[in-house]
């Protein structure tokens, strides 16, 4: 039984943490564990986020509107943000992953645990965030946890409640991560499985993507339905052709994040399907969109893996198709709806 486990809500706690990434998930996840009682660092880019963020505690940039906890700080200096924390957390475009971590593998704390935020798969690789971070950062599973969920920054920025699952194959660094950032709105949830934890959250994009076609489209809420539905259904199958457990598709990660996502006007993915769907082109949507939509370059790398395991994806396939190799969208229901018949289930 390794379903999500719930986890008392912790006392403050005087850990060190250094969240990489000063956009919106980075910055409301800082103060997540502000809130919970860490000192927080953040690492970000762009000198003027930053010395807002220090100095008058708000990031308009990425979370308008918010009044940041008065104790984080922020430093466009990763390698300072990273000595001597006992938190290292990513929460940068997956695809910028690698690059980044490899530059700090020296001054990582021998037994710090990084901690990833990324919802993606790595171009090139196929590889899932944590394997992207042990590589890069030349540490073992034991140090490396994940946190996915249905987990819109700007809801918890707000501090609207919402729970998640914190993900390790060790389940003293899961109860680490959960209790460095458990607060009265932010409710952690552990699970020792990884891979079903993280495939869940990269998917959820490409089907969120679909969602937001398809309601471009004009079509309705059966479509909806039907696409989410089903999107869980081949997320699970990748899962399980990869040794997760099937527990965890049902849960916060999996149909959690996925109704999230898929609902929330929001969400960079939904939003950035659903301009395509009115007839953009894929370069105006990003631009129209802003923030980091993942599933845009995720949909690549998540059907190479799939297609590696024999496992069929057919509403990632779709994406793929009309984001990257010019399917027209009006043709896409069509493509999901005009194959052969199968039974319903996994
Ligand atoms: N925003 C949300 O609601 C949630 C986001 N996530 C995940 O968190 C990760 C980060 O997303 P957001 O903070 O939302 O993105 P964002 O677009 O708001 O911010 C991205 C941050 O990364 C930095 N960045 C961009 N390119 C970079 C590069 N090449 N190298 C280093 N840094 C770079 C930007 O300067 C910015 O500070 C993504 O994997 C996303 O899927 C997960 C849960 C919730
Ligand atoms: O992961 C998220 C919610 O859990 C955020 O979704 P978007 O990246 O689509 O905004």
């Amino acid at each position: 039984m390794t379903a999500d486990r719930d986890v008392p809500l912790a006392q403050p706690h005087a850990l060190r943490a250094a969240v990489l990434g000063a956009g919106s998930w980075g910055t409301t996840f800082a103060a997540v564990m502000a809130d919970a009682g860490c000192e927080v660092t953040i690492w970000g880019r762009d000198e003027k986020v930053c010395r807002t963020i220090t100095e008058e505690h708000r990031n308009e940039r990425y979370v308008p509107g918010v009044d940041l906890p008065a104790g984080i700080t922020a430093t466009t200096d990763a390698r300072a943000a990273v000595r001597g924390a006992d938190l290292v957390v990513i929460a940068i475009p997956s695809q910028s992953a690698r690059a980044t971590l490899e530059t700090l593998r020296d001054v990582i704390e021998p037994d710090a645990v990084a901690v990833s935020l990324m919802k993606g798969v790595e171009l090139g690789t196929d590889r899932r965030m944590s394997q992207v971070v042990a590589e890069s950062l030349g540490i073992g599973p034991e140090r490396i946890a994940v946190v996915s969920g249905p987990n819109l920054a700007k809801e918890i920025a707000h501090r609207q409640p919402t729970a998640t699952v914190v993900a390790s194959t060790s389940e003293e660094t899961a109860q680490l991560v959960a209790k460095a950032c458990a607060s009265s709105y932010f409710r952690p949830y552990t699970n020792p499985d990884v891979v079903g934890v993280e495939l869940c959250g990269a998917v959820k994009n490409v089907i969120a993507l679909a969602v937001g076609i398809s309601q471009g489209r004009g079509l309705g809420y059966n479509t909806m339905a039907t696409v989410i539905t089903r999107g869980l259904v081949e997320i699970t199958r990748l899962g399980l052709a990869l040794g997760a457990d099937a527990e965890t598709f049902p849960g916060l990660a999996g149909m959690g994040d996925l109704m999230a996502t898929c609902a929330s006007p929001d969400s960079r993915n939904h939003t950035l399907g659903n301009h395509i769907g009115r007839g953009m082109t894929l370069e105006e949507a990003i631009a129209a969109t802003g923030g980091t939509a993942e599933g845009v370059k995720s949909s690549r790398s998540v059907l190479e893996l799939a297609d590696s395991l024999g496992v069929e994806m057919p509403i990632t396939h779709a994406v793929v198709r009309v984001l990257h190799e010019g399917l027209p969208v009006d043709d896409l229901a069509a493509l999901l709806l005009a194959r052969p018949h199968k039974a319903e289930g996994v």
